[in-house]
Parts: structure tokens; sequence; C-alpha cells
């Protein structure tokens, strides 16, 4: 059970949580350093080994049970036309992720992943942040907690992934109020709108900045009033799986946007994550370069559900192989 039901204590317990095991990190560097190739022909996957490594304590990580975790949410801010389908697409698409129909799902079982997916009170949209806050704090804290609950025991790897119609508008809103700049340089064509289309979600993330102030001061106050259960819950997941030392892999725009909140709540509540995918929402590549984050993969993929990142999993198993796995120059006979 999620140990918050404020958001004041969430923000707490993201302060509270766990860094990397240094002694573990220690060892895998030793053991890389003995691997029978020359130093740092793995590259990035040396990189993502010893990151694997220093969350999972051990020198011999590994990517065996890595979990997909889908969050489906609606949004009020589709009155505003802000995206090219129907809100009820949502629903529709959480049936299809359940009959193994959509993109995850193929993706999911290419990967060995299993797939979790987790409807957020899907008829209860949030209220249009153009008006006022998404969420309640009550609301806000029950999604950031169903997505903190949702990381199962044993998983040794997160990707979060989302389903929700509108969502890219309520994530370039996150973003204008965590970061600043213009909201038009925060906005992108999400499911494929039109230039007027376009305009409208600007100014629908114009008009929740000035609708509610007190989201630029507080990150938390931003995910309320700004995000969606969805967005909340994927921050939950992101936060629970470092409560419980699992490596995370992050998706496109709205996951980065969602965990861009806990990284400005509290900095280095990222340090456990790393950007899976570049998406071809135009504002990713901006907020993975406030983050600091170097995606492993650009594939010009702009879908969500977790897919980018379902695609870096093999990556990242073949980073664990490597480390796990190879001889040493001794074990081997190899002259090193
Ligand atoms: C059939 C379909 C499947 C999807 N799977 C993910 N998304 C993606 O598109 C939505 C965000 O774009 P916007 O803000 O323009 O609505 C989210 O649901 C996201 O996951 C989908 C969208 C559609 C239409
Ligand atoms: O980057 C993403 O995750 C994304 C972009 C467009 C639409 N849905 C998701």
């Amino acid at each position: 059970m999620a140990p918050f039901s404020t958001l004041a204590r969430f923000r707490e317990v993201l302060a509270a949580a766990p860094g990397p095991d240094a002694a573990a990190r220690a060892q895998a560097e030793a053991r890389n350093d003995r691997l029978t190739k020359p130093p740092r022909s793995l590259g990035r996957l040396e990189d993502l080994a010893l990151w694997l490594a220093e969350w999972q304590g051990t020198a011999r990580p590994h990517v065996d049970h890595p979990q997909i975790a889908v969050f489906a949410g609606n949004h009020g801010v589709t009155a505003r036309g802000v995206s090219a389908f129907p809100a009820e697409v949502t629903v529709q698409m959480v049936a299809n992720f359940e009959a193994g129909g959509a993109a995850i799902n193929q993706l999911a079982r290419a990967a060995g992943a299993r797939l979790t997916v987790h409807s957020l009170d899907l008829d209860r949209p949030t209220a249009d942040f153009t008006q006022g806050p998404a969420m309640t704090e009550a609301e806000c804290v029950a999604a950031l907690a169903a997505g903190w609950d949702a990381v199962e025991a044993g998983s040794d790897l997160l990707v979060p992934g989302e389903m929700g119609i509108g969502n890219t508008t309520s994530a370039a809103a996150l973003a204008c109020a965590l970061f600043g700049g213009d909201a038009r340089d925060w906005v992108g064509r999400g499911t494929g709108v039109d230039e007027a289309g376009l305009a409208r979600k600007a100014e629908a993330v114009e008009a929740g900045l000035r609708a509610n102030p007190g989201a630029r001061g507080d990150a938390l106050e931003a995910l309320r009033c700004l995000g969606g259960r969805e967005i909340a819950a994927m921050a939950g997941a992101v936060a629970g799986a470092r409560a419980r030392r699992v490596p995370v892999i992050l998706d496109g725009f709205i996951c980065t946007a969602a965990a861009a909140v806990l990284e400005r709540a509290v900095p280095g509540a990222l340090d456990h994550a790393q950007a899976g995918h570049q998406s071809a929402e135009a504002a990713h590549r901006a907020l993975l370069q406030r983050l600091e984050l170097d995606p492993i993969l650009t594939l010009g993929m702009r879908l969500g559900e977790g897919s980018g990142a379902a695609v870096a999993i093999a990556v990242a198993r073949a980073a664990a192989a490597c480390q796990s796995g190879m001889a040493s120059f001794d074990e081997a006979g190899v002259t090193g």
C-alpha cells in the first residue's frame, strides 16, 4: 500500500527514497573491467549495465521480469478540441489492450515483458484545466497511489505507459509550468491535429496556466492542476519503483512530463530512470534536455502506451546479458 495520503507526505516519501548501491556499482565496474573485450567497446551498453547494477544492488544485473504498466485516464480538456480523436477512444483502447490487439501488446510480447493495464476512473474525466484545477488533492493522491501500487513484487525493470486522449495537451501544460517558456514551444501534433488544432492546444495551455496560478511555483501542484490521472499514476509508479530500487525506462513525451514532476519536486528523484527513446512529438527533445536524459533509441515513434520504452527493454537486456554472462580474461584464458 502506498505510504502517503497527502501531496505533502508524497513529497517527503520521495525525498527519503533510497539512492544507488555504491558497493554494487564498484563491484560491477571491477567485473566489467575484466570482461573479454577491449575497454569501453560495448559503449552505452556498459553504462546501462552499471546503471542496472547500482539500482538492483548486484554486480550481475538482470532483465528477467520487466513490467510494462499502462495507465489510462480521461481529460476534461478534450472539450477544447485539442485531439484529432474523440475522448471515447481511451476506453476503447483499454478494451483493445485487454484483448491483446494494441501495439503495446505486441511490443510487450516481443520484449518478453509482463503487461499490466490500469484504468483510472474512465467514467470521471478530470476537470477542464482551462477553468481551474484538473484534480482535487484527493484525486491526485489516489492516482499517485494507484501507480505506486501497480509496481509488482519481482519486477526487475519498469516501463510506465499511458493512454488518455488529450494528454499531450496536459503534458505540454505541465512542461510549461515546470520549465517555463512559451506554450507554443511545448505543444505538438499529438494524434495528428492540424494547424488550427495546434493553435487550440497552445491556447488551452495558456488558459490553464492563467487559471492555475499556483502551478508554476510547485511541481506537485502543477501535477494536480494540469495533469491527469494516468499522468499522476505514471509519476507514482516511477516513485514506487525507486522505493523498491527497481530501475525505470521512460517512454515518450507524456511519460517524461510525468517523470519531470518528480525531478522538479525533489532533484535526483529520476536518478533510477533512463529515457527509452526520443519521441517525434516536437517538445520531447527539449524535455529530455532539461532533464539531462539521453534517449536510448530514436525511431521516430510518437505513440505512447509505453511503446518506445518497450523497444528499449531489449537494449537493457542486452546490456545485462553481457555484464552478467561474459567470461573474464582469466576465466577464458585470453591475454588481457
Ligand atoms: C487509436 C489510438 C491509440 C493510441 N495509443 C496511444 N495514443 C496516444 O495518443 C493520445 C495523445 O494524443 P492527443 O493528445 O492528440 O489525444 C494518448 O492516448 C497517447 O497514449 C493513442 C491515440 C489513438 C487515437
Ligand atoms: O511521445 C509520446 O508519448 C506521444 C506522442 C504523441 C501521441 N501520443 C504519445
